[in-house]
């Protein structure tokens, strides 16, 4: 660890003497407080905290004894006081005199976790009044105090460091380990920092108009904290320097929340990718098998037999040269079958499933560079997530793509109506199309891509893309469905579908010509379907 432009403080500090703790989260404080206290470390605590101390038989002093002033106003004044603030903040050796001038015993240990700010405005009804009571103010405070003093005095902020105190006071005769107070002082600050701005991010919509859908607005400063989780060998490309910041509790089922089970280092790459993947087969509910190569699908299979190995060899069909080095996604857990068939035949270089079978990850492990994760069951998304995209200067925020059409949705635009299998179909590749990038083109037949064309500046050009990609896997476009993930702007996307022998088509709607793009799929028997949705995917 370094510290860049400043060297680390070590200053010497004597026995660690009097502690102060003040926590809304209790967890673990009965036993680290009979921890210190076992050391002969006097405490200190305010109301709720020292109630529960004291009936567990810890001897600890009510902070308002040790400043002789009571805690007022339901709690908004408690530690708010010279004699705790001069206590922390006092440099020891340095300030001794004043301190001793005002009777300012000083205070070694600040123990602070704050009113849970966050947890209160999860619930949709908070009001504004229940929203103001939970933030804290004495608690940052103290925190801020102590972590700037960590020179002389420990801060800590979360029950999972408790132990890391105790270690240190006792490997070093009951002084804290300087690198361990910086550290805890870095966390301390990044405590605050995530408090404040969650803080500033709730009030922050309540400052902005509301907009005519009736959704709650976007915040007036864009401020979330993420935590780095890890340092990536390097970015998109090696020249670039890289690091995965994840949420502080990212949700079940979600790429943050995967435990590798094996293989190498995942890379910046392989962390986008395998997100794409994941978000693609997380969408659909039958088993599926999604494979990404650089951020588009490019095979995806529904299972016809209920295995997940049928999914896996049906998008493996769509485009083998590409899986090549790919990513695969599974909604299923991941058995041995459906493992064995992978490593036996392709090159991948992440597979990734809610759970993992004993017998696949045996088969995976034949293949130790293979980066095997198992990410649980869940939507892996919390409701009113943003998609966040940096622009030169600035950031553009939006609310993720997560609109879903059924068959309801649809309007039916041409003489004829899909049939049955045909409207299956559509439902399928509409789907798929979602995470192509624009122009996405999607032909499927059956639960299968039978090709993709992505991420071309024309639309026709992706239709010709996908047109190929299936030719050379020996796909027949004729009798497929195709999904265009915004309108036609011109007949030719149909006629160009109807000499490839397109059955029916799904696409948003909404072009100027849209008459003649359905007079075309008219002409051709084609049965066309709106969904009145655009997934463009930049
Ligand atoms: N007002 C104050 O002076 C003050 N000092 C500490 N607190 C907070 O009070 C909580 C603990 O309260 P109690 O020990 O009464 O359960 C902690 O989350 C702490 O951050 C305060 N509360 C809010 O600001």
């Amino acid at each position: 660890m370094s510290s860049p432009g400043s060297s680390r403080p070590t200053t010497a500090s004597r026995p660690l003497a009097r502690a102060l703790i003040s926590v809304s989260d209790k967890r673990g404080v009965v036993d680290f407080a009979r921890a210190l206290e076992a050391r002969g470390i006097e405490l200190l605590s305010t109301g709720g905290t020292h109630r529960l101390l004291a009936d567990a038989g810890i001897a600890v002093t009510e902070v308002s004894r040790h400043t002789g002033f009571p805690e007022i106003m339901d709690g908004r004044v408690k530690t708010l006081h010279p004699r705790i603030h001069g206590g922390i903040l006092g440099r020891r050796g340095q300030d001794d005199e004043v301190m001793a001038e005002h009777d300012i015993a000083p205070i070694d240990l600040v123990v602070v976790n704050l009113y849970p700010f966050e947890e209160t405005v999860a619930d949709p009804d908070c009001s504004l009044n229940e929203a103001i009571e939970n933030i804290d103010i004495g608690g940052p405070t103290m925190v801020r105090a102590c972590a700037k003093n960590n020179a002389y005095t420990t801060v800590v902020v979360n029950p999972d460091d408790y132990d890391r105190v105790l270690a240190s006071l006792e490997e070093s005769k009951g002084i804290v380990d300087p690198e361990l107070r910086f550290d805890l002082a870095v966390k301390a600050f990044e405590h605050t920092a995530g408090y404040d701005s969650a803080i500033a991010t709730w009030l922050g919509r309540l400052v902005e108009k509301r907009g005519d859908d009736g959704r709650a607005p976007l915040p007036r400063t864009w401020s979330t904290q993420y935590h780095k989780r890890s340092q990536l060998r390097y970015g998109e490309n090696p020249h670039q320097q890289a690091a995965f910041y994840t949420e502080r509790d990212p949700a079940a089922g979600s790429l943050a929340a995967a435990e590798q089970l094996q293989g190498k280092a995942l890379s910046y790459n392989n962390l986008a990718d395998t997100d794409a993947a994941l978000a693609c087969v997380r969408a659909f509910d039958d088993t599926a098998c999604v494979i990404v190569k650089h951020a588009n699908p490019c095979g995806v299979g529904i299972s016809r037999d209920g295995t997940l190995k049928s999914a896996y060899e049906l998008a493996f069909a769509t485009d083998s040269e590409s899986a090549f080095g790919g990513i695969i996604a599974f909604n299923r857990e991941l058995d041995g079958d459906t493992a064995r068939a992978i490593v036996a035949r392709q090159f991948v270089e992440v597979i990734i499933s809610p759970r993992i079978s004993a017998e696949a990850r045996e088969a995976v492990s034949a293949k130790k560079n293979v980066r095997l994760l198992a990410c649980g069951e869940g939507s892996g998304e919390r409701d009113g997530g943003f998609d966040l995209k940096r622009v030169s200067g600035g950031l553009l925020v939006q609310s993720r793509d997560d609109g879903m059409v059924g068959a309801d949705d649809l309007r039916v635009m041409t003489r004829r109506a899909p049939s049955e299998q045909e409207l299956a179909d559509l439902l399928f590749a509409w789907k798929v199309a979602r995470f192509v990038k624009s122009n996405a083109i999607v032909y499927a037949r059956d639960g299968q891509t039978v090709g993709v064309g992505a991420g071309q500046m024309s639309r026709v050009n992706s239709a010709r893309i996908a047109a190929i990609k299936a030719e050379q896997a020996g796909l027949e476009v004729s009798g497929s469905v195709m999904a265009s993930d915004a309108f036609f702007p011109f007949r030719d996307g149909i006629d160009n579908a109807a000499a490839a022998g397109i059955r029916a088509v799904i696409q948003p709607g909404g072009s100027m010509r849209d008459e003649e793009v359905i007079a075309a799929a008219d002409e051709a028997d084609i049965a066309m379907v709106f969904t009145g949705m655009r997934h463009f995917r930049h």
